[in-house]
């Protein structure tokens, strides 16, 4: 398959677009965009609580970070695990109930997961950024805060938090967008997990010139979940890292730089068949959540998991 340069795809929603639309009381297209929409108004009230400037204090008080990315690159395990702090999904209700963040994440460390990551999300996914205070507290592996950000004020307050990574769904960012924020994800000493779900994102995110500075601290995520449609393959994964190798393979193609990037593959993990079959695929770390948090105990969940294969 051969990739020509083209010029980046527009991301599907744009702030101010949907800043417009939510006024003018246009309806969803989809979950996706129900989520962004009701994010606005979200950070919106938290910027009324917590103004910047008092959130710049909260942030050079917080906790230094850690590696992230070290951390499930030298993983002792062939396929290192992200284990996923969550309660509920809008695709699959609620998970676990009654549900103690705290003790997931401990259970989830003594079971040998390498990262955390934490829902933060509250409307859609019964998360709290508390959720993430209390657990940066309890435990001492490196943490991903799970949200949708749209704005660097929402870095800060997971820094503020705790957070030594955050989320990023080329999906919903301009490239500008993502590139700005991966420069402060870096100023801040965090990493950052670049979501993916097409070929087109995949091939947006390589082209980004901020990758060169942000070495070592970037992850690519290939969604296996659809999340406009909450459809699952896992071949997404395997579709999108044919891609990665054919932008890699060509010069100019796409590919800003030259290094390989770790690969993260997500969402709908359940089976050590399934785990087989991406470790078989060359994927070298998981992100799971659904199918640990869904057990009685979660970290034996995951040490089956990881020793399954
Ligand atoms: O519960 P699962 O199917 O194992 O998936 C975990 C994780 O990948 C999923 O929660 C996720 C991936 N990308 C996201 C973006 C926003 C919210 C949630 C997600």
């Amino acid at each position: 398959m051969s990739i020509r340069r083209r010029s980046p795809a527009p991301a599907i929603v744009v702030a101010s677009q949907v800043y417009q639309s939510a006024s003018s009381e246009a309806k969803p297209r989809h979950i996706l965009e129900e989520i962004v929409w009701h994010k606005e108004q979200e950070v919106e009230r938290q910027r009324q609580q917590v103004p910047l400037k008092q959130l710049q204090q909260q942030v050079a008080q917080a906790p230094p970070t850690r590696d992230f990315v070290a951390a499930l690159t030298q993983s002792p395990h062939p396929v290192s695990l992200i284990a996923e702090v969550k309660k509920a999904s809008p695709s699959r209700g609620i998970l676990r109930d009654p549900f103690d963040p705290v003790a997931i994440a401990r259970s989830y460390v003594a079971g040998g997961a390498s990262c955390l990551s934490v829902l933060t999300d509250e409307r859609f996914f019964q998360g709290s950024g508390e959720y993430l205070r209390q657990i940066r507290q309890a435990v001492e592996i490196p943490l991903l805060c799970k949200e949708f950000i749209l704005y660097p004020y929402q870095i800060l307050w997971a820094r503020s938090l705790g957070a030594d990574a955050v989320l990023l769904i080329a999906a919903i960012l301009s490239d500008t967008d993502l590139g700005y924020f991966l420069k402060l994800i870096v100023q801040l000493g965090m990493a950052a997990l670049l979501e993916v779900h097409t070929p087109q994102e995949l091939q947006r995110i390589l082209q980004l010139p901020q990758l060169e500075e942000a070495k070592g601290r970037v992850l690519i995520g290939i969604n296996n979940r659809d999340l406009k449609t909450f459809t699952v393959d896992l071949n997404t994964t395997r579709r999108l890292l044919a891609t990665y190798r054919d932008l890699l393979a060509v010069p100019g193609s796409g590919a800003a730089h030259p290094h390989v990037l770790p690969v993260v593959s997500e969402s709908g993990i359940y089976t050590a068949a399934d785990l087989q079959q991406l470790r078989d695929w060359g994927v070298r770390s998981v992100l799971v959540g659904e199918a640990l948090v869904k057990q009685p105990d979660p970290g034996q969940a995951a040490r089956h998991l990881l020793s399954s294969h």
